[in-house]
């Protein structure tokens, strides 16, 4: 399976569970990793034959800094879902970081994992030697 990511990427939005929090932009930190096969957009060099980074970058800067919600958990959900519906994407690991959230210097947040990784490609490996 070949990762395309980004990481650091800084967006504010509304987020939190205390009234203080819903009044006031604070930044969140994403880090994101999206399965995806490279090999056609390797041989091509055409974008369209790519995961676009730069896409998937617009989108959550899109939807993180427009949605309000109370929990990490939320957000973080709901992330997930639209990339993998909107681009297609059968696995990601979303990392989303709330810095200072509890404490000058603390990184507090949570990971996802969702979807399935690609099965073995690798020639003349069956599923069923991928454990071994
Ligand atoms: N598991 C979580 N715990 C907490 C969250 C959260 O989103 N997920 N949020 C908060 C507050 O909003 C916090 O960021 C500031 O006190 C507390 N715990």
């Amino acid at each position: 399976m070949d990762i395309v990511f980004i990481r650091g990427l800084r967006i504010e939005t509304i987020i939190g569970i205390h009234d203080w929090e819903k009044h006031a932009r604070r930044p969140l930190i994403l880090d994101l990793e999206m399965a995806s096969d490279i090999a056609r957009a390797a041989a091509t060099d055409r974008i369209a034959d790519a995961l676009d980074y730069d896409a998937v970058t617009r989108r959550l800067v899109h939807t993180v800094s427009e949605n309000r919600f109370e929990l990490v958990e939320t957000l973080a959900e709901h992330c997930a879902a639209l990339l993998r519906e909107e681009f297609g994407i059968p696995w990601l690991r979303l990392t989303l970081n709330k810095p200072g959230a509890v404490g000058e210097g603390v990184d507090v947040g949570v990971v996802i994992e969702r979807g399935e990784r690609s099965a073995n490609k690798a020639v003349g490996v069956q599923p069923s030697d991928a454990s071994r």
